[in-house]
């Protein structure tokens, strides 16, 4: 009997206009859960050593250095650039994609209400973070107005691939981004400080740095086995006229503030990043 072709995601090819951080750590993630076949990465990159380095870590990548072919060798393309690079990316791409095509962008700014006005494809928004190559972490998506059923069919092996992902309105990327986009760095900054004052009074930066490192992934295993809330985690620590309970009243004071300050912060940068980029775009 003959049976129906299954589309197996690792038979695409797939493109990746900018291979930092973000690019590196999508490829990462995509070829250690299989979605992307290790014959199939098309990169292009603005200096060649990042796409250098992950050769060297063994991904046989085909290197571009024109963006019209990348783009013609790739069913889906991820654009993976800082922001103030978009102008120029477009200027090599052109803003016409082919219908065939999905485009993802990854970017902060601008959004994808914004962008659907200046690129015509088929547009897909991600909010991804460096956390997923380990296969864990949050993707945050908008579909663009041209996506059909098919086409998110199409895509969802990949945000599978990364992790949890979210489908959210753009008003709520900055909220939710913070969490899960910024988040990894927030953590790190609060747990690398936690080691700080260890080595402060006399541990040595190895031995905190892994103290520090053991303990945040045991929290985040106990919250997520037991399923425990934060507060009945944090009951369970701060026995009552302990330690801990007197370090909690000093993070009760100072936290909700903090991240009342974080929020606007990044929520005005996010906005002065979107109108520099709506700028440069509109000449
Ligand atoms: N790093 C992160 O955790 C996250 C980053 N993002 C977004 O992803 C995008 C990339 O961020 P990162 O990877 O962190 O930045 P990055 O600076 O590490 O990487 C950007 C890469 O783009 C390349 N590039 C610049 N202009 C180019 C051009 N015209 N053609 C081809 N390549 C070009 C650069 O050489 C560089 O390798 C940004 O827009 C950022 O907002 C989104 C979520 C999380
Ligand atoms: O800092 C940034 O703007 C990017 C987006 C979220 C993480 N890195």
């Amino acid at each position: 009997m003959k049976r129906a072709k299954e589309e197996r995601p690792e038979m695409k090819k797939i493109g990746f206009i900018g291979t930092g951080s973000l690019g590196s750590m999508l490829i990462r993630g995509f070829v250690r859960n299989g979605v992307i076949g290790p014959e199939n990465i098309n990169v292009i990159n603005r200096s060649p050593e990042k796409p250098l380095r992950l050769k060297e870590e063994g991904f046989s990548l085909r290197i571009y250095s024109n963006y019209r072919e990348l783009i013609n060798d790739s069913e889906i393309i991820f654009i993976c650039v800082k922001p103030n690079d978009l102008p120029q990316v477009l200027e090599r791409t052109g803003r016409v994609f082919p219908q065939t095509k999905l485009v993802v962008s990854t970017l902060l700014a601008p959004s994808l209400s914004d962008l659907e006005q200046i690129i015509d494809g088929k547009l897909i928004r991600i909010y991804p973070s460096v956390t997923q190559s380990t296969g864990r972490g949050v993707t945050i998506v908008t579909w663009g107005q041209a996506i059909g059923n098919q086409d998110r069919t199409v895509f969802l092996p990949y945000l599978n691939a990364l992790g949890k992902y979210y489908v959210l309105p753009e008003n709520l990327y900055r909220a939710a981004g913070d969490i899960t986009s910024c988040g990894p760095a927030f953590m790190a900054a609060m747990v690398g400080a936690l080691a700080e004052e260890g080595i402060k009074h006399g541990i040595s930066p190895e031995i905190a740095g892994e103290m520090a490192v053991e303990t945040m992934l045991g929290t985040a295993l106990l919250l997520l086995e037991r399923k425990l809330t934060f507060s009945e985690l944090i009951s369970q620590v701060a026995t009552p006229g302990g330690c801990t309970a007197e370090g909690l009243k000093i993070l009760e004071k100072s936290l909700p503030g903090i991240m009342d300050e974080i929020y606007e912060a990044t929520c005005n940068r996010q906005e002065a990043v979107s109108e520099s980029v709506r700028k440069a775009l509109s000449h």
